[in-house]
């Protein structure tokens, strides 16, 4: 990753007050997985519930999700768009041209478009919108629900300053938002958007064992999310290196060199590095397709 156009990951959550979300008005169109969970970090961003309109696959779907979500349900895709500042696409990749391309006719204009899409470059949104549309991409994770996930963001040739800035205000609820160029979303997404997924994987699956050793599984939900969150939080906190931190557990001949020992030898490592890299290897064959 070239570190010279990363920005420094500061968390969000304390920013200071950037421009005013209550009078903004904004269009999710496809609030699933990852789009409901946009939703909520926009209206912990102060967009006022009333101004967030959500557009789904069809009228029961978008009622369903702005009840669940406290925002609200448009109608239609064209009513959504009504007087958008700010359009949301939280559709699949396949899908997403072919849903610009039929809401081209109804966006206002100036309306700044953010992409959730994996895979489907700025460029290609672009050109499917007239010349001059400000386009963001947004590789966000789930987590960003309860404003502890990360969003990395790109922006497209017509974004000013002052639009960039409104998106970043949009996320400053979602944990860490950081500017990245479309060669690091591959990266970002193997160190954030898909792996959010390979840590709910991890913690079922140390989860099981924990059962499996005996515990009651309430319990053992509760060890294994509070010791990991315990663990991501010091290390957060304290700035203190991994492998130093995890030294200050493996006492000489003990139970945490023993189990190392297995972590190791059992390829553990190396089977998550094979993950992410899969992962940002499929992103990078999204975006050849
Ligand atoms: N799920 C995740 O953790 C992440 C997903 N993404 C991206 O987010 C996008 C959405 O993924 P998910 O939320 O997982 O999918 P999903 O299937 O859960 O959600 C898609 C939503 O779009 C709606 N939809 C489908 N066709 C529509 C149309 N023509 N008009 C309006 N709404 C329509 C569906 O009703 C659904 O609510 C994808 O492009 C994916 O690459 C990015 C980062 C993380
Ligand atoms: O699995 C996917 O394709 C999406 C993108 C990043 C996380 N989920």
């Amino acid at each position: 990753m070239d570190d010279s156009t990363a920005q420094t990951p500061e968390r969000t959550a304390e920013a200071t007050a950037g421009p005013e979300l209550a009078d903004l008005r904004v269009a999710v169109i496809g609030a699933g997985n990852m789009g409901g969970p946009v939703v909520r970090t926009l209206l912990a961003a102060g967009v006022r519930p009333a101004h967030l309109r959500i557009a789904n696959s069809g009228p029961a779907s978008s009622e369903r999700a702005a009840a669940e979500l406290g925002a609200t349900a448009a109608a239609s895709r064209t009513e959504a768009l009504e007087d958008a500042d700010v359009v949301v696409l939280g559709v699949k990749p396949y899908q997403i041209l072919d849903l610009v391309a039929e809401l081209r006719g109804d966006l206002p204009a100036g309306a700044v478009v953010v992409s959730l899409a994996a895979g489907i470059t700025l460029a290609q949104i672009e050109q499917a919108l007239p010349e001059g549309s400000p386009v963001v991409r947004a590789m966000p994770n789930t987590p960003i629900s309860v404003g502890e996930g990360a969003v990395g963001l790109m922006r497209g040739t017509a974004v000013t300053a002052a639009q960039r800035e409104l998106v970043h205000a949009l996320f400053s609820h979602a944990g860490v938002a950081v500017d990245i160029t479309e060669d690091q979303v591959h990266a970002f997404i193997a160190a954030a958007g898909s792996l959010a997924g390979f840590a709910f994987a991890i913690i079922e699956a140390m989860t099981e064992e924990a059962v499996r050793q005996g515990l009651k599984r309430d319990l053992a939900d509760a060890l294994v999310q509070q010791t990991l969150r315990g663990a991501a939080t010091m290390l957060l906190e304290s700035g203190t290196h991994p492998a130093l931190a995890k030294a200050g557990v493996c006492s000489p001949g003990g139970t945490t060199a023993e189990g190392y020992a297995a972590f190791e030898r059992e390829g553990v490592r190396a089977g998550l590095a094979a993950t992410m890299a899969a992962a940002a290897e499929r992103s990078r064959q999204l975006t050849e397709d």
